[in-house]
């Protein structure tokens, strides 16, 4: 009883989610069913026309031939120019809808609140923009429009056919066992199948990223034929799954089609019998055998469609789980003017699942144009304390207020742009060093640039061939580590905010190097409130306070 319940409010779901996201395409959707309709009504049309021709020419009807001709010829010329409209208008929707819905859905992944660890895999993520994404446009735009269509030729077909001969009409629709695929057990069953294929696939694509994005690691840990072999293991378990659904519609189909073979032998034979007695004309014969076709035609693509319309099912609830990811709070930035002090009063922090207190009734307040070090043990919340700060992390209870000599106001999505974060590890992009520092301010000068750069201790840049237009692979390829890192914090220096955050930002700098940096960050940043994390004692002497973090506090 309960998972009838379950299913029915699901299904019920499914449907309110694609008619929301489908706004602004109705309509055009449904002209595009109409063009169809129109079409189907002149195919039936043309079965009519060519009835009237055999009856004209064996002399059971008394009519222009020639009027008849010039029909046929219109019927041809319609279907055609219908069929080039209906094939370009549903394309351009269905690409229109396609790109509004991935855009819509990639936004709200950038925009969704982060708790600590994310809900599903990026893998997973991208599976559904890439496959997800076309089931559902291509039902909308194209399969149920054509649906609808079809609906329609098969009702003028069965109409057409039953004023010719009520009886054989009754006996086709005896024979067509199409109720099979609407039946419940046939649905739950695909659906289903149809799960667990998408779910698979989404380990398979996720497999395939995550090695690929570690491939270096992955040869260096000798891991290759491991990885190989798990995906080889995926592969399999996706091919089952896919040859068990496959079968499962065969069988479904072959029923339905041996129905539609044994209506049209039925129609033929009837036909033949007719003819045979005199009480059916060649023109009928005709007509019984077109029409037949007609309604078989779109039963077959009923058949077809159905396990298609079940995926979609399965499409829309993966990607109602990404829509329904929770997003930041949105609104106008809240910009403090001046320096900025931030202010952490009695702060407790737990991850979401953990018990385990990372920050316990910590406090401490980093004044205006302050250089603080953060220095711990590994595991003793720093990041975690830059995360609250950047209100990626909420504190479960005190405040981490942002201040200026006049406001105050409590940190939130909203106040991030008052910081500037340098996490810590290679985070640069693919494209050139000028792409990357343009990310922190994208209307900066090429003086600002340089004057970020040297600031950074990253001057080497200007002595390489190409310059700031050198370009660098997926997460700074072609740099090292430590030049790498030193371009992370001239583009961290270019954006605008007034407190910087930088975690662990010398892990890999000589030691004159680092020196270099923290002298050059006091004397040239005096404007802005910096934060660093270390683990290096002789870094947290050079600045102007520290902060120390013990395991224990937990
Ligand atoms: N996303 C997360 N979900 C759950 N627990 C986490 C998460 N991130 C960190 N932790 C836990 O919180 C604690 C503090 O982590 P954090 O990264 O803040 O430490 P840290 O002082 O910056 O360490 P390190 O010096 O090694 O970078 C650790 O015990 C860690 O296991």
């Amino acid at each position: 009883m309960y998972r009838d319940r379950d299913k029915e409010m699901r299904l019920r779901e499914c449907l309110g989610w694609l008619w929301k996201t489908s706004k602004g395409f109705r309509l055009p959707a449904v002209l595009n069913g109409l063009t169809g309709i129109l079409q189907v009504s002149v195919s039936l049309c043309f079965v009519w026309v060519c009835k009237y021709l055999i009856d004209i020419v064996t002399r059971h009807t008394e009519a222009s031939l020639y009027t008849g001709i010039a029909c046929l010829i219109g019927c041809i010329i319609a279907q055609l120019l219908l069929s080039v409209i209906s094939t370009r208008q549903g394309s351009r929707i269905e690409i229109r809808f396609r790109n509004r819905l991935r855009h819509q859905l990639f936004g709200r992944i950038l925009e969704s609140r982060w708790m600590g660890r994310e809900k599903l895999h990026s893998g997973d993520m991208l599976n559904r923009l890439v496959e997800d994404v076309p089931v559902i446009t291509a039902a909308l735009c194209r399969n149920i429009p054509a649906l609808f269509a079809t609906g329609v030729q098969l009702a003028g077909a069965l109409y057409f056919l039953y004023r010719l001969d009520p009886q054989l009409t009754g006996l086709l629709l005896f024979i067509t066992p199409v109720a099979l695929l609407f039946s419940k057990t046939y649905v739950r069953r695909m659906r289903r199948l149809s799960r667990e294929i998408r779910t698979t696939d989404s380990q398979v694509q996720s497999h395939l990223q995550e090695q690929i994005q570690h491939r270096i690691l992955i040869r260096t840990l000798e891991y290759t034929e491991q990885a190989e072999q798990a995906l080889a293991g995926l592969q399999a378990d996706l091919q089952r799954k896919v040859m068990r659904r496959t079968d499962f519609s065969i069988f479904s189909r072959i029923m339905v089609q041996t129905g539609f073979a044994a209506g049209y032998a039925t129609a033929f034979l009837w036909g033949i019998f007719g003819l045979y007695d005199g009480s059916v004309t060649f023109g009928m014969m005709t007509a019984f055998l077109q029409l037949v076709a007609q309604v078989q035609r779109p039963m077959v693509e009923l058949s077809r469609q159905i396990p298609a319309f079940i995926q979609v099912f399965t499409a829309t609830e993966r990607l109602e789980e990404l829509s329904s990811l929770s997003p930041e709070e949105q609104g106008e930035a809240v910009r403090l003017q001046g320096r900025l002090g931030i202010c952490l009063k009695d702060v407790d922090y737990s991850y979401p699942g953990s018990s385990r207190k990372v920050l316990q009734g910590f406090s401490h307040d980093f004044l205006p144009g302050s250089l603080t070090a953060v220095v711990g043990e590994t595991g003793a919340g720093k990041s975690t304390m830059l995360r609250l700060m950047l209100a990626l992390l909420k504190p479960d209870r005190g405040s981490v207020t942002l201040y200026n000599g006049k406001e105050r106001e409590e940190v939130s999505p909203l106040t991030r742009c008052n910081l500037s974060y340098v996490p810590q590890g290679n985070t640069l992009i693919s494209g050139t060093i000028r792409d990357n520092l343009l990310l922190g301010k994208p209307e900066a000068t090429e003086a600002e640039l340089q004057a970020a750069l040297h600031t950074a201790v990253a001057d080497f840049v200007m002595t390489l061939p190409e310059g700031l237009d050198t370009l660098c692979g997926e997460q700074g390829a072609g740099l090292s580590e430590g030049q790498a890192q030193r371009i992370a914090i001239a583009r961290g220096l270019l954006r605008p905010g007034s407190i910087l955050l930088l975690d662990e930002p010398t892990s890999s700098l000589d030691e004159e190097t680092e020196r270099k940096l923290l002298e050059r960050l006091s004397r040239q940043v005096q404007d802005k409130t910096l934060i660093l994390i270390t683990h290096r004692e002789t870094i947290a002497q050079l600045c102007t306070s520290a902060v120390r973090l013990h395991k224990e506090d937990a």
